[in-house]
C-alpha cells in the first residue's frame, strides 16, 4: 500500500492541507466540552449572565470554525482521493494494456475488471480515510484523557481502565475479521466472474434451456458471498453494543465517584458533564481508529491485489534497442524455424518443431483439424505470444527484436471470433486505419462484401453498432470484420477462419476481391474449407499441433494421408 502512495504525489498539499485542518477541528473539538463546563460552573451556577453570553459565544465560536476546517479538509481529501484513485486506474490500464496474450490468460479477464474497480475504490476510500481521520481520531482520544486528568487525575484514571478494556475487545474482533474480510474480497472476485461469465453466455444458457440451472448456480455464489459478509458483519458489529456498554459502565462510575467528589466540594457538576463528554468523545474516537484499522486491513488486501498487476512484468516487452518494423526489405516475409510453442509451464506443446517460410505477395492456407493449433500458430506472427523453442523471422529479422507497435501496424488480423465495438461502421472502420477516406471505407466495405447491406442501412456509415455489435448477424460482423482489417491495407493480412462462417458465393467474391486488389499483400487464411484455401500458393497441414504436411494442393493431394483425408471427407459432403 505504501508503494502505491506515490501515485497521490501530485496532491502533497491537500495531503498535508487535509489532515492538518482536521487536527485544527478535532483540537476546537476538545475544547468544547471545558468551555461548557467553565459556562455551567462559573455562569450559570454562580448567575453570572455576561459570562455565560462570552461563554456561549466561545463555544458558537469554536463550533463555526470547527465546521469551516471540517469543510476545507473533506475538499481536500476529495481531491487527493479521487485524483489518486485516477492516477492509479490510469497506470492499472496503462500495464494491462502492456501485457501480453499470456499475461491476459494469467489473469483473466473478470479479477482484471474487479482490480482496476472496486480495489481501486477501496484504496481510494482508504487515502480519503487517512486523511479526514487517521490524525483526528487518536488525538481525540489521547486528547480527552489528558483533558479528563487536567480536570481531576484521580477521575482520569477511569480513562485508563478503560481503554485497556476496550482494547481486548477489539483485538479478538480484528483477529477474526481480518481474514473474513480477505475472502469476501476473494468472493467478490467469484461472484464479478460468474456474473461476466453469465452475461457474455447468456444466449447459449437460455438455447440449452439452463437458466433455471444458472440461476440456482448464480444463487449459491450469491448465498455464499451473503454468508460470508453476514459472519463477517455480525462479529464487526459486536464492535458498537461493546464499545457503548463500556462508555455506559464507564459513565456510571464517573457519576458515582464524581458525585462523591461533588459532595466532598472536590469537583463541580459542570466538570462532571465535561468529564462525561471526554469518555464519550474518547469512545467514539476509538471506534473509528476500529473501523479504520478495517478499512485500512481491506485496504491492504486491494493493495496487494492492484500490486501484483503493477509489479507483472510483461514477458513480451519492447527492449530500448528494439528495431522500428520497416517493410519490404526481405524477400521471405515470414520464417519459422523449427518454433514450437506452449501456453503455460505445465502445459504441453501445442506447436511442435514448426518449419517453413512464406515469401512475400503469397498465400498460405492452413489447414488442420480442431485444436490443431492453427490460431495459436498465427498469434506468434504479430508477436502476440513468444515462440516457447526456436526462432520466428518477420521481414528476415528475429520478432523478439522488433517494436511490437510497428510490427503490428503492418498485421492486420481478422480474428476467428469477430469483435466490434460500440460505435458506428465508420468508428469501427477506423479501427483499422484512423486517417481512411470515406471512399476507402467503402472501398473497403465493397471488397469485404458488405456495401448492399451498409446500404440498406438508413445511416449508412454513420448506422450504430452496439456493443459488441449485437444488432449485426454474425455473417454481417464477419464482413465487418474483414473490411476493418483491408482498410488497413496491411503488408500481411491474416484472416482466422473467418471466412467459414460466410457462404460459399460471399467466400469465393471475397478471395477474388482480394487477388484482384491486394497483389501486394501476403495474406495467410486459415479454412476448415479446403475449397477456400486450395488455391493458395503453399498449404500447411496441422495435425495436434505437428507441421504433418507443407506444400501446393495439388503435391499434397499425392503426399500427405491426413489432408487426402479431409479432402476425401469434404467432397463426400459435398455430394449431399
Ligand atoms: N489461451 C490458451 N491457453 C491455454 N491453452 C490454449 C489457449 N488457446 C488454445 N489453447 C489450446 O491450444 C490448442 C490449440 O488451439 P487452437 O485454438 O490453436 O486450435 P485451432 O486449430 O485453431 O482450433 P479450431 O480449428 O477449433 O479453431 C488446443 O488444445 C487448446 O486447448
Amino acid at each position: 500500500m505504501i508503494s502505491l502512495l506515490h501515485y497521490a504525489s501530485k496532491y502533497k498539499k491537500q495531503l498535508i492541507l487535509g489532515p492538518f485542518f482536521k487536527l485544527l477541528e478535532a483540537i476546537l473539538e476538545l475544547f468544547l466540552p471545558f468551555y461548557m463546563a467553565k459556562l455551567i460552573d462559573q455562569g450559570i451556577s454562580q448567575q453570572d449572565t455576561q459570562y455565560t453570553i462570552k461563554m456561549g459565544i466561545y463555544m458558537l465560536l469554536m463550533s463555526v470554525i470547527g465546521l469551516v476546517c471540517v469543510m476545507i479538509c473533506q475538499y481536500y481529501a476529495s481531491i487527493a482521493s479521487q485524483g489518486f484513485g485516477t492516477e492509479l486506474r490510469n497506470a492499472v490500464m496503462k500495464k494491462i494494456n502492456q501485457f501480453s496474450h499470456h499475461e491476459l490468460d494469467i489473469f483473466g479477464s473478470s479479477t482484471l475488471i474487479t482490480r482496476s474497480t472496486s480495489d481501486i475504490n477501496q484504496l481510494q476510500l482508504a487515502l480519503a480515510m487517512l486523511i479526514r481521520l487517521v490524525i483526528r481520531a487518536p488525538f481525540l482520544s489521547i486528547g480527552s484523557i489528558m483533558m479528563a486528568f487536567y480536570i481531576d487525575a484521580k477521575m482520569g484514571l477511569i480513562f485508563l481502565l478503560t481503554i485497556p478494556i476496550f482494547s481486548i475487545i477489539l483485538f479478538f474482533i480484528m483477529k477474526k475479521t481480518v481474514p473474513l474480510y480477505k475472502k469476501v474480497q476473494q468472493k467478490i472476485d467469484y461472484l464479478n466472474a460468474t456474473i461476466s461469465e453469465n452475461l457474455s453466455g447468456v444466449r447459449v444458457i437460455r438455447a440449452f434451456a439452463k437458466k433455471e440451472k444458472e440461476i440456482d448456480e448464480f444463487g449459491e455464489v450469491s448465498d455464499d458471498l451473503a454468508t460470508a459478509y453476514k459472519n463477517v458483519t455480525n462479529l464487526s458489529a459486536l464492535l458498537s453494543p461493546s464499545t457503548i456498554l463500556i462508555m455506559n459502565l464507564a459513565i456510571v462510575s464517573i457519576l458515582y465517584f464524581g458525585g462523591i467528589n461533588v459532595n466532598l466540594g472536590h469537583l463541580q457538576s459542570g466538570q462532571i458533564l465535561a468529564l462525561i463528554n471526554y469518555m464519550t468523545q474518547m469512545l467514539l474516537a476509538l471506534v473509528v481508529v476500529s473501523n479504520l484499522v478495517v478499512i485500512f486491513t481491506r485496504a491492504f488486501a486491494s493493495a496487494d491485489r492492484v500490486n501484483e498487476i503493477l509489479e507483472t512484468t510483461p514477458t513480451i516487452e519492447t527492449s530500448q534497442k528494439a528495431t522500428i518494423y520497416t517493410p519490404w526489405k526481405n524477400n521471405q516475409l515470414v520464417s519459422f524455424n523449427n518454433v514450437s510453442f506452449r501456453y503455460t509451464e505445465k502445459s504441453g506443446d501445442v506447436l511442435k518443431h514448426l518449419n517453413f517460410t512464406l515469401a512475400k505477395n503469397e498465400t498460405l492456407g492452413i489447414i488442420g483439424p480442431t485444436g490443431s493449433g492453427k490460431s495459436t500458430l498465427i498469434q506468434l506472427i504479430p508477436y502476440f505470444y513468444a515462440p516457447t523453442k526456436g526462432t520466428l523471422l518477420v521481414n528476415g529479422q528475429d520478432i523478439t527484436t522488433y517494436e511490437t507497435g510497428s510490427l503490428r501496424d503492418h498485421i492486420a488480423i481478422v480474428p476467428q471470433k469477430s469483435s466490434l465495438f460500440s460505435g458506428t461502421i465508420r468508428s469501427n472502420l477506423l479501427i483499422g486505419n484512423p486517417n481512411a477516406t470515406d471512399a476507402d471505407c467503402l472501398e473497403a466495405l465493397e471488397m469485404a462484401q458488405c456495401s448492399d447491406f451498409v446500404d440498406s442501412l438508413p445511416k449508412k456509415l454513420d448506422a450504430e453498432v452496439l456493443a459488441q455489435g449485437q444488432n449485426f448477424s454474425g455473417g454481417q460482423k464477419q464482413r465487418l470484420s474483414i473490411a476493418r482489417a483491408l482498410i488497413k491495407k496491411p503488408d500481411l493480412l491474416i484472416m482466422d477462419d473467418c471466412l467459414s462462417a460466410l457462404d460459399y458465393q460471399t467466400d469465393l467474391l471475397i478471395r477474388k476481391a482480394l487477388k484482384e486488389n491486394f497483389k501486394e499483400t501476403t495474406v495467410i487464411i486459415i479454412s476448415q474449407r479446403v475449397s477456400s484455401v486450395k488455391d493458395a500458393t503453399a498449404l500447411l497441414v496441422l495435425d495436434e499441433g505437428q507441421q504433418v504436411g507443407f506444400g501446393s494442393h495439388e503435391s499434397l493431394l499425392k503426399e500427405s494421408p491426413i489432408y487426402q483425408q479431409i479432402v476425401h471427407s469434404q467432397a463426400e459432403k459435398e455430394v449431399f
